[in-house]
């Protein structure tokens, strides 16, 4: 993919963007997520969640559901990090990514495989409902994969930013151009006071525990095409089954 490990920093390669090694293999099975979470419950690195994106396209370019929701899982526990007034963000993540999970834990867990295989299972047997607000997988994951946008768009203001620059300023003003224009006015506000208590960009950078504040820029540049690839992968698919706008 281009872009991805021109920096020199091979991270990526060795831990699940390369290619498709016996550990690759185990991660398209998803077990060695469900282990590791369950494992890596309390810490928040980077690394992690970036190597749970990268690893979430597979060569027939489906989108996996058990590393992209790994790491959403990761994400929430680096917003738990940084305080309580974040938790009303992370609540909802988290009961987003639990009604996928369940449906992974279910009887038709082969069906939640990829975002692929959840559209084809759940339009075919009338799972989605296009009129109001439902449980569905595709309903779900959309509002994850719009909280994506927001996260590529985020990271990527924060790798190019200033040393000195505001992460409250980036993280406004690219929730305002991508998620806000789905949320009404009190949750728009709620975020907005929650943002205010957002360090610095370097100590930001540092709180993810990757190593300097360079690295984790390195870091970033390393995985943000992997993100992109995901995101640009389920947005496509939603738009040909025209389920971009679900209640
Ligand atoms: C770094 C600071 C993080 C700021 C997070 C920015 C995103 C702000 C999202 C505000 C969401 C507020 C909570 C409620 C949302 C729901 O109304 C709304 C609609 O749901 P519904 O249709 O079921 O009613 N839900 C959503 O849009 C899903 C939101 C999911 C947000 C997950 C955000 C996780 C953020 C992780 C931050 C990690 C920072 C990156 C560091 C490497």
């Amino acid at each position: 993919m281009a872009g991805a490990g021109a920096s020199g920093v091979d991270w990526l390669r060795r831990e699940g963007a390369g290619q498709q090694s016996g550990r690759r293999k185990q991660l398209a099975e998803g077990s060695l997520w469900r282990f590791n979470m369950a494992e890596g419950a309390e810490t928040f690195s980077l690394r992690e969640v970036l190597v749970a994106f990268t690893a979430c396209v597979s060569e027939q370019r489906e989108v996996r559901v058990d590393p992209y929701l790994a790491g959403w899982k990761g994400l929430v526990r680096f917003l738990n990090c940084l305080g309580t007034i974040f938790s009303f963000i992370s609540k909802d993540a988290v009961t987003k990514i639990e009604i996928i999970e369940n449906y992974r834990n279910s009887d038709q867990r082969e069906k939640y495989l990829t975002v692929q295989s959840m559209v084809e299972y759940e339009l075919a047997n009338g799972l989605v409902d296009l009129q109001k607000r439902s449980d569905s997988g595709c309903r779900t994951l959309l509002r994850l994969h719009r909280a994506l946008h927001w996260l590529q768009m985020f990271l990527e203001g924060l790798r190019t930013g200033k040393d000195n620059s505001k992460t409250s300023v980036i993280c406004s003003e690219t929730y305002n151009a991508s998620l806000a224009n789905y949320h009404p006015w009190i949750i728009r506000k709620a975020a907005g006071v929650a943002f205010c208590a957002l360090p610095t960009r370097n100590t930001f950078l540092e709180t993810m525990n990757v190593g300097t504040a360079e690295e984790a820029v390195a870091m970033l540049g390393d995985a943000l095409p992997y993100i992109c690839e995901v995101y640009k992968i389920t947005e496509e698919l939603y738009a040909q089954h025209k389920l971009l706008d679900l209640p």
